[in-house]
Formats: structure tokens, sequence, C-alpha cells
């Protein structure tokens, strides 16, 4: 504040004097009263000489960082509306919207979890079942968390956007993050990561998850903020799938212990 106020130019002059010439007066001063300092406070720091007081500067930061993130936002709004345009049939991209829905569904949860429980079933080699187990818990652990971010947080979606999307739960009427791209980043990396993949099929993967994050902000599902956001949780919660990674000896272990617990009920 200190910074955009003009200086207190009907103070006299002798006043000025004394406290720039009187540090240790000023510095007294200034802890008696803060609310009395507010009022004189530009006289005391910048008419020595000496810059804004350290305690303005800490007072102008929460409104700079305000009005950042208001800009921010209205620049994802802004955005994310010109970017809609498979919102609806009607939209200047409308024909295009069959194949936006298409990399929808390619995302889906639900795809994912009945896709990688298939594998799991008739994966015959140690290896490959543990694989596809700890995909498993990877996308039970992505539909938690985002569940937990967006009941939070409550971001409500586009204003342009149709709800027409197949087998939601409550918390997906929020927009924040998006759970097609935190599933597609996480899914993206663990591919990358666990199946031995030829160069254009590496990129193909990577291709996908861009797809499917524009393809959320063109059916005006979500702000660019939200994918964004959505990519970098996905990519964080692979890394606790490897820190949390079943082992078959973990499996035992705590299949052991269950065969226990119903033995002993
Ligand atoms: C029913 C199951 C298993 C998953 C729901 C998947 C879903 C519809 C997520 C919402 O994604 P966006 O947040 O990207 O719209």
């Amino acid at each position: 504040m200190s910074l955009t106020k003009p200086l207190n130019r009907s103070s006299p002059p002798h006043l000025l004097q004394r406290q720039g010439s009187d540090p240790t007066t000023a510095r007294l001063r200034a802890s008696e009263s803060p609310t009395r300092r507010r009022g004189s406070g530009s006289s005391t720091g910048s008419a020595s000489g000496q810059g804004p007081p350290e305690e303005d500067g800490i007072r102008l930061n929460p409104s700079l960082i305000r009005v950042a993130l208001s800009s921010l936002l209205a620049i994802d709004l802004w955005l994310s509306k010109q970017l809609g345009v498979c919102a609806c049939e009607d939209s200047s991209w409308g024909s295009v919207r069959p194949l936006m829905k298409l990399l929808e569904i390619s995302g889906h949860g639900i795809p994912w979890l009945a896709g990688t429980a298939y594998c799991l079933y008739k994966s015959d080699s140690a290896a490959g079942q543990e694989v596809m187990l700890n995909l498993f818990m990877g996308l039970l652990l992505d539909l938690i968390l985002v569940g937990i971010v967006k009941a939070v947080v409550r971001r409500r979606r586009p204003a342009h956007n149709r709800m027409d999307m197949f087998a939601t739960f409550s918390v997906d009427r929020y927009s924040f993050p998006s759970g097609h791209a935190t599933r597609a980043a996480m899914c993206g990396r663990f591919l990358l990561a666990h199946l031995v993949l030829a160069a254009p099929l590496r990129v193909l993967v990577l291709l996908w998850v861009g797809l499917v994050g524009l393809s959320r902000v063109m059916l005006g599902r979500h702000n660019v903020t939200d994918v964004m956001f959505g990519f970098w949780m996905g990519y964080c919660q692979y890394n606790l799938v490897e820190m949390l990674w079943l082992s078959p000896q973990t499996l035992q272990g705590l299949l052991g212990q269950s065969v226990c617990c119903f033995k002993y009920i």
C-alpha cells in the first residue's frame, strides 16, 4: 500500500527531518502504535530514504497474490470458453464431438478398471499379475483421491458444458481436477514404465494422454487449469503407486494375515 500511496506532503519539514535524522526515535515510535505508524508510515520509511518498512512489504504480498490469482482465473475461464468448441453439436467444431467422446471413453474409469481386471485374470505369469494388480490398485487410488479433491474444492464445471457423461459419481458434477487427466497421466506413466513398448507406441501413449486432456476442454467439461492440475496430480499419483507397490511377498503376507483373521473369527 505504501508503494502506491503518495508521500504525506503536508507533514512539516522539521518533523520529517527529525525522523530522518534520528532513526532510534523513529523505530521507537513505530513499535509504540502500529495503527498510528500506518498513518504516517510513508513519511517514516520513504522520506528517510530507507525504502518502505518491511511490514508494508508483507502486507503488499497477499494482495499481489490475489490479483495474480484472479487474473489467472480470468484467463483460464476465457481460454476454456474459447477452446470449448465441441461443447454441443451446434458448436463451431460440433462435428468433431463424436471423436472427442471416443477419447472421453478411452480415459473413463470403467473401461480401465474392467480392462485391467480382465488382464489380471487372464495373465498366466506372476510378473504380469503383479503389474496388473498394481495398476488396478492405482486406478482405485486415483478415483478416491480425485473424489476427495473434487469434494473439497467444489469448482463448478464450465457453464457451456452439457452434463451427458456416462457412469459418473456424484462428485463428478465438480470439475477440479479432471479425473480423465489424472487417470491418463498416471496410466500413461505406468504403461511407459512397465510395458516394453516400441518407440512409435511410446509416442502414441504420450499423444493419447495429451489428446484426452485437450478433449476435456474442447468438450467443455473442464477449464484448462482443471486439466493442467489433473496432469500434475496423475503424475504424482504414479509416484505414490510406486511407493506403495504391492510385491508378491507383500501380497502373500497380506493374504496370510487375512486367512489367520478369518480362522480366528
Ligand atoms: C464410475 C467410474 C468408475 C469412474 C467415473 C469416471 C468419471 C466420469 C470421471 C470424471 O472425469 P472428469 O473429471 O474428467 O470429468
